[in-house]
């Protein structure tokens, strides 16, 4: 509760402080039309003109006061909101930043976690100062009803309150129930909602077309949504039985209460206001049984934030700087497994020469993209280490170890930015233009014919121009080299492009890769011929290392691929 509230006051301390403030002045209005109707009602029976003017005035004046604070609290409120939500979604991102590792990605409960606070981000945190504020208003608007009625007895209010206990209970104890059976954490939501993106995807809108497999996933939602709405109905059920059961000794308290005052005699007025104050105290109690409950579940949703907050990243860099030329890196029998326990990478051993282009090659799985990420510092190895510049690379500043590098990945990105937007994200700093990166790329003649040159905004997001995949990958090829990076890694950085711009690629690669280190990943042997070191990987091993020639010459696995894949061109 001390996290949330602090998370409200911090996002907005002015905000707050006047919605609080509103929420004081609201709370007193239901007070004042009682004890002025009550009053009223006197004054009328006594034939008091001035009372009956007086009350009348106090009377207006709070019906007055509840028309225009309303109103406003509802723009303090609103507006509180919109700030709640920014933070939430600024304090999510900041915190993703802080993960140097790419472990919060792979854990799947945490992501999940992630996920939902994201998604929630826009109504949770906003509901919480709502509920919050209705308990609040509730409770305040109460307790001077309930002084009201104490000056009939001090034991009504506390009589009043007990009775109401049960339901209270009862009423909140349900309220967890329903968001743990029917709310977005059900595993049933979770389902219906991939089925939704699926069949929504434009990504996968040919595919779901061809297989005419929009009805499986129609009727995957179905199955699912019939699952969780029987639970929702019988949650329900519960809710009427639990109101109608646990209402019983609050209309009791009520009852025994007026009946009570009413034996003692007070007079017309005090018939009016008893009778006008029970009856808005008995509705402000339910409201505050309600939004209590609500209130929980928002808490329950600052509580995975406060943790999400306060989790750990396990990739923290060191201090170490090193000076910023080509790198040599070197595995010293380096294992990894993934958090699962899958073993990706088994005892490597290998050394990436200053300097010099190395490549990786093997089959699907054979770990490539693992030793990439082990070698960027997604992750550090189970066993052995990594060594850059003879330095465990757990000891070097991170963010410096990776300015030196540039990398295109498998799935590379593709931003809804303009063109140059695109390229120049790899060096926020740089003050030179994306032009010869997009040359070196092989996309200057995508420049030119876009509509607005370099300055087009790509991707569908905002209505940008769509690129087709080999387009894209040269965008991602020319971010790569926007960076003046000393290791330059390239995983499969050619397989959306058209044969001639590959082999265009790779005739100048020994030119672009030159004062640099450059490993090439790929199962594209024909690419990486020229590697003056090829490393071999199968199920997680390096099997093989040597040059082309020799490699051939030795008729092991990369002898095996390469008449594989030769075959096949003959
Ligand atoms: N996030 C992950 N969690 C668990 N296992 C993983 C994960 N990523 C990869 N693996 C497993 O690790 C092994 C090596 O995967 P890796 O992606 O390194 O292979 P690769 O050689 O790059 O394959 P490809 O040529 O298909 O890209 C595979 O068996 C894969 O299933």
């Amino acid at each position: 509760m001390a996290f949330a509230l602090g998370f409200v006051v911090r996002a907005a301390p002015a905000l707050a402080a006047g919605f609080w403030g509103l929420l004081v002045l609201r709370a007193l209005v239901p007070a004042g039309v009682v004890l002025s109707v009550g009053r009223l009602a006197a004054a009328a029976a006594a034939g008091d003109g001035d009372a009956l003017a007086r009350w009348g005035g106090v009377w207006l004046g709070a019906l007055l006061a509840e028309r225009l604070l309303d109103p406003l609290s509802g723009m303090v409120e609103g507006n509180l909101n919109e700030r709640l939500t920014a933070r939430v979604n600024r304090a999510l991102m900041e915190k993703m930043n802080r993960f140097a590792g790419l472990e919060p990605f792979e854990d799947a409960a945490f992501y999940e976690r992630v996920e939902r606070l994201r998604r929630e981000a826009s109504y949770a945190p906003m509901n919480l100062s709502i509920f919050l504020g209705q308990v609040l208003l509730a409770a305040l608007t109460a307790l001077p009803l309930l002084l009201l009625v104490a000056r009939w007895g001090w034991v009504y209010p506390p009589a009043l309150l007990l009775s109401t206990l049960p339901y209270a209970l009862a009423g909140v104890r349900l309220q967890r129930l329903v968001w743990e059976t029917v709310v977005g954490t059900s595993p049933e939501a979770r389902r219906m909602d991939y089925a939704t993106g699926v069949v929504l995807s434009p990504d996968l809108a040919a595919e779901t077309r061809l297989f005419a497999s929009g009805g499986f996933w129609a009727r995957f939602y179905e199955r699912n949504f019939r699952a969780l709405h029987a639970r929702g109905r019988a949650v329900r059920r519960r809710e009427v039985l639990v109101s109608g059961v646990y209402v019983l000794p609050s209309a009791l308290g009520l009852g025994w209460t007026f009946g009570s005052v009413l034996k003692g005699g007070v007079g017309v007025g005090g018939v009016v206001e008893v009778t006008a104050a029970l009856h808005r105290l008995q509705a402000e109690l339910a409201l505050l049984v309600e939004a209590l409950g609500m209130l929980e579940r928002s808490l329950y949703y600052m509580d995975e934030l406060r943790a999400f907050l306060e989790a750990e990243p396990r990739i923290t860099g060191g201090r170490l700087r090193l000076n910023p030329g080509p790198p040599e890196v070197v595995f010293e029998n380096v294992s990894f497994r993934y958090p699962d326990g899958r073993v990706a990478l088994a005892d490597v051993s290998l050394r990436l020469e200053p300097g010099r282009t190395a490549a990786l090659v093997g089959e699907n799985g054979a770990g490539k993209t693992t030793f990439v990420k082990l070698l960027l510092r997604y992750y550090d190895p189970s066993e052995g280490r990594v060594l850059v510049d003879g330095v465990d690379l757990r000891e070097l500043d991170l963010a410096a170890w990776r300015r030196r590098v540039s990398a295109v990945f498998q799935n590379f990105g593709r931003y809804a930015l303009s063109l140059e937007e695109n390229v120049r994200l790899a060096d926020l700093e740089a003050r030179e233009p994306a032009g010869p990166a997009l040359a070196q790329a092989g996309a200057a003649e995508l420049v030119s014919r876009l509509p607005a040159g370099a300055v087009t905004l790509l991707g569908k997001a905002f209505g940008g121009a769509e690129l087709s995949g080999g387009e894209w990958q040269k965008v991602a090829l020319a971010r790569a080299f926007y960076r003046k990076a000393k290791l330059l890694v390239f995983d499969e950085p050619t397989a959306a492009l058209d044969p001639r711009s590959e082999a265009r690629l790779f005739a100048r690669f020994a030119e672009l890769a030159r004062g640099r280190t450059a490993l090439l990943v790929s199962h594209r042997l024909a690419s990486v011929r020229t590697a003056g070191h090829i490393f071999v990987f199968k199920a997680g091993r390096l099997v093989e290392a040597g040059d082309h020639g020799g490699l051939l010459a030795r008729g092991g696995e990369y002898a095996e691929l390469w008449r594989l894949q030769s075959e096949r061109y003959a």
